[in-house]
């Protein structure tokens, strides 16, 4: 290589056409130069825009490369003048800048036509590939350009328009290039340019032996680092193998091959590495260039996003994302179809209540211990998924036989079952599982969940605790419930309900002391579906609210009809939902009921089911008084069927608790069944509490009742629920014989 003269003759040929590096730091200069030395390039500088532009007139270059910043012309300026001028407009351009280098300027960059980018501290193998496959690019292109001397002066070297004075300028004051001092040898060059760069450098023998080690890398590894000794003892044990591996492929090119592997330590740490294998001429490699720099933070922060995007933060359980796709690849790389592979779908009975009693701090705590109790159920292989508040998937893949699955769902069961401390509170819950089975129960993810879900369904509608199979009917059930719900919300559209009212009879008089509302909804064929039916389908589905306000305008109309009649004494009940007791406005959309139709609200008696009181009593209490207080009759439907706690029976406003049919239809056969129905009578009355029995069939029943002072009764003994109109020819007949009780002397 020789350094070019101050004042170059004509252009040199095309197979050796040198290279320019422009930057005001002689420093600078002198490192590039000095990596670029053994590349057989010629290598002109210039230590200013102006002077590589003086430069420029006088030859032509492979390649320019050239600092951003510097004094006088920077380097997006020079770029500008360059490209204007047809001789050198394509000549390719790397700008040199540090890493402080913002978005804008490197746009500004791209709009100057930088074929590249370096960012300062780069690694010596990273320019030294770069010139190379620019002066590679640009030997294949000599043949097609005009050779011959760089013309001074004339149109064609700038365009008209130029500015002529910045020529002017820097083909007067030619500043002289700076001095070249040739040879990676240098010990100041090597220093200067390895202690700068970021990354770790190092020159490794054929085997992998080290044969040098930039101080960045001795900085890190110091006592690994040895001469002879083998660069793979820094390289993790377990990745050592496929990194000498990768290594003897390392191409010899411009290219690299990349990898990233563990380093040995007590921490685990990553290093990505670019490598180049230096070939012998039989192909061997002779030696390797590796470039390396720490992927620790970055293999961390992925590994943190990964760990976000697949898994359930509370838990740290795989959510849906990754269940389904374990899932996907169970049923699709099926090795052994023969064995067994299920799906379990498993859901906390009751968990509502433990969140709205203890608070969600509690309900987390909870779902996290119900997260290790189920792992510790089952194998590795198998994926335990929480895929919903209190929702978790498990996947069994290695099953012996059918049966194992149920085994794992008892276990499932009695580790869930047992109790828990859960701030301070001993806690009992118990899940429902339902069980879907590959491929019978579902070929695909998909309907495999579906089933186990549909399967679950039934497990909680049989009592909770415990596990069902999935089975076709299950999912005709559940076809039948979609099918209900879409029913439901054209029947709501199309107002096809009908409201139907069933006396309650004063036990003392035998007259109608109120009725009980309750809907009905006719069927094109003169069939009737029961609310018991498509309540509880309404309540899935979100479609409780407008029936619940259907309901209410229904009966405060009907209310207002029978005042204009004179009626004004006879109370209706209205059944409102544990779904809609517990929105904020039930008592505002009760009060504004009764309002628009000018009707009494002691008129209106509120019925709500125990159980949706008592889910969540501290939020109950509110609503209770603020209904009471609007002059509302409070009764508690079902009693006896929940589970009530008499500290807050005590401080709710309850007007009448209604005694169960259950309890009624067995307390003349069954003596546990008739002391349940004396306790509620005794507690009520303790209470200050009126007693209502529902589902009374016969006179032994009314007896029963009467004689332990139970206030109303309400069944088919006295009436079903009758339109509005046979109610209204109801309260026009005398009273009812109501037996038990004493016989009423003729009015
Ligand atoms: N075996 C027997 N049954 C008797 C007898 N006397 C009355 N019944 C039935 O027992 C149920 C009493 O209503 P519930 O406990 O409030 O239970 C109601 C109530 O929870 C709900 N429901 C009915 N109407 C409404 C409504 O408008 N809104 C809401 N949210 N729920 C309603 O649907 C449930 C069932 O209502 P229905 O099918 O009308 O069934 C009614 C009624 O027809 C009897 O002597 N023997």
């Amino acid at each position: 290589m020789s350094d070019p003269p101050d004042n170059p003759g004509p252009a040199t040929a095309a197979d050796d056409i040198p290279i320019l590096l422009v930057n005001d730091d002689p420093g600078a200069l002198f490192a590039l130069r000095t990596v670029l030395a053994d590349l057989g390039v010629e290598i002109v500088t210039a230590a200013s825009g102006e002077q590589a532009l003086l430069r420029l007139l006088r030859q032509d270059f492979s390649l320019i490369l050239m600092d951003v910043k510097m004094t006088g012309l920077d380097g997006f300026e020079t770029a500008r003048l360059v490209r204007s001028r047809p001789r050198s407009c394509e000549t390719p351009i790397i700008f040199l800048t540090s890493h402080r280098a913002t978005d804008l300027d490197r746009s500004e960059g791209c709009a100057v036509g930088a074929a590249d980018y370096l960012f300062m501290p780069v690694a010596p193998e990273v320019i030294r590939a770069k010139v190379l496959s620019f002066t590679h690019k640009a030997r294949s292109r000599q043949g097609l350009r005009p050779r011959g001397p760089v013309q001074e002066s004339g149109g064609e070297l700038w365009p008209s328009g130029r500015d002529t004075s910045l020529e002017d300028a820097f083909s007067t004051g030619a500043a002289s290039p700076t001095p070249c001092i040739p040879g990676l040898d240098h010990p100041d060059a090597a220093r200067l340019v390895l202690e700068h760069a970021g990354d770790y450098v190092a020159l490794l023998s054929g085997r992998g032996a080290w044969l040098y080690a930039s101080p960045s890398y001795q900085r890190a590894f110091g006592a690994d680092i040895m001469p002879g000794a083998s660069y793979f003892d820094i390289v993790h044990p377990d990745d050592r193998r496929r990194v000498a591996e990768a290594l003897t492929h390392a191409p010899s090119d411009d290219a690299h091959v990349r990898l990233q592997y563990r380093i040995t330590g007590p921490t685990e740490r990553y290093l990505e590495t670019d490598a180049n294998a230096v070939r012998t001429a039989s192909g061997e490699v002779g030696q390797l260039v590796i470039v390396s720099r720490d992927v620790t933070e970055r293999k961390q922060m992925e590994a943190h996003v990964v760990q976000q995007s697949f898994h359930d933060s509370l838990t740290g359980l795989p959510n849906r994302l990754l269940l389904m796709d374990r899932l996907t690849q169970a049923t699709a790389h099926r090795e052994r179809p023969d064995t067994p592979l299920a799906v379990l779908f498993m859901d906390l009975d009751h968990f509502k209540e433990v969140n709205d009693t203890l608070g969600h701090a509690a309900g987390d705590r909870l779902l996290q211990d119900v997260a290790e109790r189920v792992s510790s159920c089952v194998r590795e292989a198998d994926t335990v998924a929480r895929v919903g508040g209190d929702e978790f998937v498990v996947l069994l893949v290695d099953l012996r036989e059918l049966a194992d699955a149920a085994v794992v769902a008892n276990k499932i069961i009695a580790a869930v079952s047992a109790s828990c401390q859960i701030e301070g509170s001993e806690l009992h819950v118990t899940p429902s599982i339902g069980l879907a089975i590959f491929p019978s129960d579902g070929a695909d993810p998909d309907t495999l969940l579906r089933n186990a879900d549909v399967a679950m369904y039934h497990a909680k509608h049989d009592g909770g605790g415990r596990y069902a199979f999935f089975a076709a009917e299950m999912q005709e059930a559940a076809s039948r419930r979609l099918a209900l719900g879409t029913a439901l919300q054209r029947a709501i559209r199309a107002d096809e309900f009908l409201m139907y009212y069933q006396p309650k009879i004063c036990t003392a008089s035998g007259s109608i002391c109120g009725f009980e509302s309750l809907i009905r909804w006719p069927q094109a064929d003169g069939s009737w579906i029961p609310p018991s039916q498509f309540i509880p389908v309404a309540e899935q589905t979100g479609r409780i609210e407008p029936i619940g306000a259907w309901a209410i305008r229904q009966v405060s109309a009907q209310l207002h009809r029978w005042r204009e009649l004179g009626i004004d004494n006879i109370p209706i009940a209205v059944n409102v939902s544990a779904l809609q007791f517990q929105r904020e406005n039930v008592a505002r959309s009760l009060a504004d009921a009764v309002e628009e139709v000018g009707v009494p609200p002691s008129l209106l008696e509120v019925e709500l089911t125990e159980s949706g009181v008592m889910s969540n009593p501290s939020q109950a209490i509110a609503t209770l008084h603020e209904i009471h207080s609007l002059g509302m009759t409070i009764a508690i439907d079902d009693f006896g069927t929940g589970y009530s706690s008499l500290a807050y029976l005590k401080r709710f406003p309850i007007d009448k608790l209604k005694i169960d049919a259950s309890f009624v239809r067995d307390m003349v056969t069954d003596p546990n069944g008739a002391a349940i129905v004396r306790a509620i009578i005794g507690l009520a009355h303790v209470l200050n509490m009126t007693v209502i029995a529902e589902g009374v069939e016969t006179a032994e029943q009314s007896a029963f009742l009467v004689a332990h002072g139970c206030e109303e009764l309400q069944g088919f003994y006295f009436s079903d629920a009758v339109s509005n109109v046979d109610a209204l020819a109801l309260l026009g007949r005398g009273p009812y014989t109501v037996p038990g009780a004493p016989p009423r002397r003729p009015s």
